[in-house]
């Protein structure tokens, strides 16, 4: 399995915000979070890097191994993020650094490439992403969906196992929606294990190969995508509907 969680709960203060939450995700699946507000589909992608940390229960992902019974360690947590990027929904994206920059940077100072070497892997992305016009641009001079591919390439360049998405459509345009999905049915060409949160069931109808449904914190219903057209519960059923 690239993603296995077990026993998952998660709290804010006294709030709590996941239930005992169970998932397996094979690797190179395109697994779609759905869910009303509040669902904890948020909660439960930021886990998955641990930007959130679980009070209890357990995940493997990427090869990484987490028991929340105890804290996991500052290194433990820097080699899970090398293996599991993030796409934010604010994309996150340094303004003071060019398109470029911001690519080469990390891989740079985390993973010790050269320059040369960042460059190459940069300039291969870039093309892949349809961004190489851009690429000595600022960020801030970019629209939505450009911004949100840099955040892809940006992601892309310390070659992780597992990509996670935030929303990764919203605010953007039907068109651009439409790239950011063919983009995402590409990636999953590869060997890369994607797991995506969004309110649009459009999208997910287009890129999931599995789909976990949630309501207050509880996974309510999962599976692959025959879920979208034989829906197994009442809940899953009515949110389709809408
Ligand atoms: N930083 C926080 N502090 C306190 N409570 C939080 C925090 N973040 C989320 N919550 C609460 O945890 C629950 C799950 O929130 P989460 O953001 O994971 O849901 P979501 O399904 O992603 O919602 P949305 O679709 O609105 O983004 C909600 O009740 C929310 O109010």
């Amino acid at each position: 399995m690239s993603i296995q969680l077990t026993g998952i709960n998660c709290f804010y203060g006294a709030h709590q915000a996941l239930f005992d939450i169970n998932l397996a995700c094979p690797q190179g699946e395109t697994l779609v979070l759905l869910g009303p507000s509040g669902a904890g589909k948020s909660s439960l992608l930021r886990v998955l890097n641990l930007l959130e940390q679980p009070r209890s229960g357990s995940l493997q992902i990427a090869g990484n191994h987490f028991d929340f019974s105890k804290t996991p360690s500052d290194s433990a947590i820097r080699e899970l993020r090398q293996n599991v990027g993030m796409v934010f929904q604010q994309y996150n994206l340094w303004p003071h650094l060019t398109v470029l920059q911001n690519l080469i940077e990390a891989p740079c100072r985390v993973l010790g490439l050269s320059k040369d070497q960042a460059r190459a892997r940069a300039e291969k992305l870039l093309d892949r992403l349809r961004l190489t016009p851009y690429a000595e641009r600022f960020p801030l001079h970019l629209s939505g969906g450009q911004q949100q591919r840099v955040a892809i390439a940006r992601a892309l360049m310390m070659e992780p196992q597992v990509l996670l998405f935030d929303e990764p459509t919203a605010a953007l345009d039907p068109e651009i929606t439409a790239q950011i999905v063919s983009i995402i049915n590409e990636l999953a060409q590869t060997r890369i294990t994607q797991v995506i949160v969004t309110h649009e069931v459009e999208v997910a109808r287009k890129t999931a190969s599995r789909v976990v449904y949630m309501e207050n914190g509880h996974i309510v219903e999962q599976g692959d995508a025959s879920h979208f057209t034989q829906p197994q519960t009442d809940a899953f059923a009515h949110y389709l509907s809408h």
